[in-house]
C-alpha cells in the first residue's frame, strides 16, 4: 500500500503539486489524468524521489520513503517512461537485468528472468535478448521498457505515459497484457496517462488533477457519473461518457434470458462493445456466449447515470 500525506513540491514559489494526498491499496492501479502541466509527472516522481518533495509525506507499507536511500528506492520500485529510456548500448538483456544486477541476482537467476519477461511480453527470448535497442520497433522498446521495470518483482510500478507511442491496436494490446501481467504478480501501480479512455481501462482509481492540486480521486464509474468539479466534467468529455460507462461493465453481468439471433459475442466483452455489434448488425439484442442475451434497453439502462445510482 503506498500513502502519499500533503504532498507538496514548489519551484520558484509557485506549487507544481500542492498538498496532495492519495492512499493506493495493494495490487491495485492508479490512474493519474489531468491538463499538461498539472503536476502529475512531478507527483510520480516524488514517490520514488526523483524530485524531493518540498512538503509532505510518501509512505510505502507504512515506510517512509525519507528513511530510506534515494537509490535504494529507486531499485525497490519499478518506473518505466513514454519514450522507454533504455540504455543505447547496452543488450536488450542487459537492460531488462540492469536492477537484478544492481540488487546482486546470480547471473542464471537473471539470465532466466529476462528470457520469462520477454517471453510474457511476446517477444522470442532467442530472437531478442541480444539485440540492441535501435533494433526494435518503438512498440517492442516500449514492452522492454516495461519489462526492465517490472524486473527485480517490485511491489510497486510507476508508469509515466509508458504506452505514449504505441498505436492504437498495440496500445490497447499493451495496457490489456499490462492489467494481467499486474493482477497476476499483485504490483501496486500508479500510472501518468493523458488518455481519459486508458485510465478508465485500467484504473481501479483514478486520480484527477488540475493546477498542482487533486480535485478527485474515485472510482472510474464515480468519476463518470459525478465529477467533482466543471473541470473533471470537460475531461470525462461529454460526449464519450456514455460509452465510457459501458466499457467498464463486462457483457455477463447483465446478460438475461432470452433469445436473439446471429453470432454471440464473449462473456468478457464489454456493453460497448455489445452497443456496437447491436449496432452495426442492425440488432435490438445480442446473444453472449454461455447463455443469455443483452439488450438495447439494458444497455440504455446501464449507460445513463441514474442507472448508476440506484445500484
Ligand atoms: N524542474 C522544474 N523546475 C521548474 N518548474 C518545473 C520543473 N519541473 C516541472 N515544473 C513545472 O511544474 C508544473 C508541473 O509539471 P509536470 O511535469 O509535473 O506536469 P504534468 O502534469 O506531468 O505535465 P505533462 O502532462 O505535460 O507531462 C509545470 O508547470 C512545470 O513547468
Amino acid at each position: 500500500m503506498i500513502e502519499i500525506r500533503n504532498l507538496t513540491k514548489i519551484y520558484d514559489g509557485t506549487a507544481a503539486v500542492d498538498d496532495v494526498s492519495l492512499t493506493v491499496e495493494k495490487g491495485q492501479i492508479a490512474a493519474l489524468v489531468g491538463t499538461s502541466g498539472s503536476g502529475k509527472t512531478t507527483l510520480l516522481r516524488m514517490i520514488n524521489r526523483l524530485v524531493e518533495p518540498t512538503h509532505g509525506q510518501v509512505l510505502i507499507d507504512g515506510e517512509d520513503t525519507q528513511d530510506i536511500a534515494p537509490h535504494l528506492l529507486r531499485r525497490r520500485i519499478g518506473y518505466a517512461i513514454q519514450g522507454h529510456g533504455l540504455f543505447p548500448h547496452h543488450s536488450v538483456a542487459r537492460n531488462i537485468g540492469t536492477v537484478p544486477k544492481l540488487l546482486g541476482w546470480k547471473p542464471e537467476a537473471i539470465r532466466a528472468r529476462v528470457d520469462e519477461l520477454l517471453e510474457l511480453f511476446q517477444l522470442d527470448p532467442a530472437a531478442f535478448r541480444d539485440r540492441m535497442p535501435q533494433e526494435l520497433s518503438g512498440g517492442q522498446q516500449q514492452r522492454v521498457g516495461v519489462a526492465r521495470a517490472l524486473a527485480a518483482r517490485p511491489d510497486l510500478l510507476l508508469m509515466d505515459e509508458p504506452f505514449g507511442a504505441l498505436d492504437p491496436v498495440i496500445r490497447a494490446k499493451a495496457q490489456h497484457d499490462l492489467r494481467d501481467i499486474q493482477r497476476q504478480l499483485g504490483t501496486t501501480l500508479i500510472l501518468v496517462t493523458h488518455d481519459m479512455e486508458e485510465a478508465v481501462t485500467l484504473g481501479d482509481r483514478i486520480a484527477v488533477m488540475d493546477k498542482g492540486r487533486l480535485v478527485q480521486y474515485a472510482p472510474p464509474a464515480e468519476v463518470l457519473t459525478a465529477p467533482a468539479t466543471p473541470f473533471v466534467r470537460d475531461l470525462v468529455g461529454q460526449a464519450e461518457r456514455p460509452f465510457r460507462l459501458l466499457s467498464l461493465t463486462p457483457a455477463s453481468a447483465v446478460a438475461r434470458a432470452g433469445q436473439a439471433d446471429g453470432a454471440p459475442i464473449p462473456r468478457t466483452a464489454s456493453l460497448r462493445d455489445a452497443l456496437a455489434e447491436c449496432l452495426w448488425s442492425g440488432r435490438d439484442a445480442v446473444p453472449v456466449e454461455g447463455g443469455g442475451i443483452v439488450t438495447l434497453a439494458a444497455l440504455r439502462a446501464e449507460a445513463a447515470p441514474t442507472a448508476r445510482a440506484a445500484e
